[in-house]
């Protein structure tokens, strides 16, 4: 897959079929169309490409900084990667952008850019200056500009749709493996390991605090988990805890890790970290003391679960 920085910088000598869309998740729906995509780019000789935006129009237009997405548009691009795509656009999606009208939008980006040949499009898809052009409008403009519209339909749209909010919900409720299963691979976060309270040492539980610097990354719902990491190679198990630590009085919300059979230094290692499944919600105890059992049963299920589903 070749990835593409804005439409403007598209250069490819074939014609191409596109779709569009931010496939927030490339959840089980979102493969579906994907796999549509790369057959018909096979079957008509043609290149399949995926013209995508970022940052998310909701959050130029609306300036709504509260939207919350399942990838950061890092783990997007890694997950497309594997779907057999032959390009990647990510266009960023400004103010200025858009302005542009439908027709300069096909013209200029569709079709002189892409050279696409064919386009597969939701039946509600709605572009242009104020979204006032739809489906009707875009096969209108395949008979002059000489593409043909391929319609996604109701059913398959809304399948789409939802289980993106399914699966933001879910998260949201702290169901990771039902989120799982819609995605098809475990659900993870991504970021630096930073320094914490310093605290965790002295409980024998020593954690990775992760730092997600995309702010815009959806974060489950505060608890325990059973996680999997890949560090410096190897496959590694842990428990997380997402939450405030409230026993010890904190406030602020940390992503802290605390790996099984590991003692390494982490700080200033990139991690990506699956959650597979929760074990319970973060509570405030009475004493430290509590809590230290608390995380040694966290550990006692942790290990079972391991053994249960992922025994070599
Ligand atoms: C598996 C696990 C479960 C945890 N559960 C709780 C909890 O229920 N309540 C709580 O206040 N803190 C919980 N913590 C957080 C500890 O309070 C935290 O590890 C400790 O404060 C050390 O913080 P530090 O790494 O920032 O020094 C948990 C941590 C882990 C790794
Ligand atoms: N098994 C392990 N799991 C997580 N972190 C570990 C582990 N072994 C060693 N470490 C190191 O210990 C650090 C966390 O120690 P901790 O006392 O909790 O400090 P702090 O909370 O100040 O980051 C991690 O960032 C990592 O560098």
């Amino acid at each position: 897959m070749k990835e593409h920085k804005g439409a403007y910088a598209f250069e490819s000598d074939h014609h191409t079929v596109v779709t569009i869309g931010t496939f927030d998740g490339v959840h089980v729906g979102h493969q579906k169309i994907i796999e549509r995509l790369v057959n018909t780019a096979k079957a008509g000789n043609l290149e399949s490409a995926i013209l995508t935006f970022f940052p998310h129009p909701r959050m130029v237009l609306q300036k709504d900084a509260g939207i919350k997405l399942i990838n950061t548009i890092e783990e997007r691009k890694e997950i497309l990667a594997k779907s057999g795509v032959d390009h990647l656009i990510i266009h960023p999606f400004t103010q200025q952008f858009s302005r542009l009208s439908a027709r300069e939008f096909v013209r200029d980006i569709l079709v002189h850019k892409l050279k696409a040949k064919k386009v597969i499009i939701g039946y509600d898809h709605r572009f242009g200056r104020n979204r006032t052009a739809d489906i009707n409008d875009l096969r209108e403009f395949g008979r002059e500009y000489e593409f043909e519209v391929e319609e996604i339909s109701k059913q398959d749209v809304e399948e789409v749709a939802v289980s993106s909010t399914k699966i933001r919900q879910a998260l949201l409720d702290g169901y990771v493996e039902k989120a799982n299963r819609y995605l098809s691979y475990p659900f993870s976060l991504a970021g630096t390991v930073v320094k914490g309270k310093g605290l965790g040492k002295e409980f024998e539980f020593p954690t990775a605090n992760l730092e997600i610097k995309e702010e815009y990354k959806l974060i489950p719902k505060n608890g325990v988990y059973v996680v999997r990491s890949e560090i410096d190679g190897a496959e590694v198990f842990g428990m997380m805890n997402i939450g405030t630590n409230p026993t010890v009085g904190g406030t602020d919300k940390t992503i802290e890790t605390h790996f099984l059979d590991l003692d390494k230094d982490l700080y200033g290692k990139y991690l990506s970290i699956e959650l597979l499944t929760r074990i319970r919600d973060e509570k405030k105890f009475d004493t430290v003391e509590n809590l230290k059992r608390a995380m040694k049963q966290d550990e006692a299920f942790s290990r079972q679960f391991i053994r249960d589903n992922y025994a070599k």
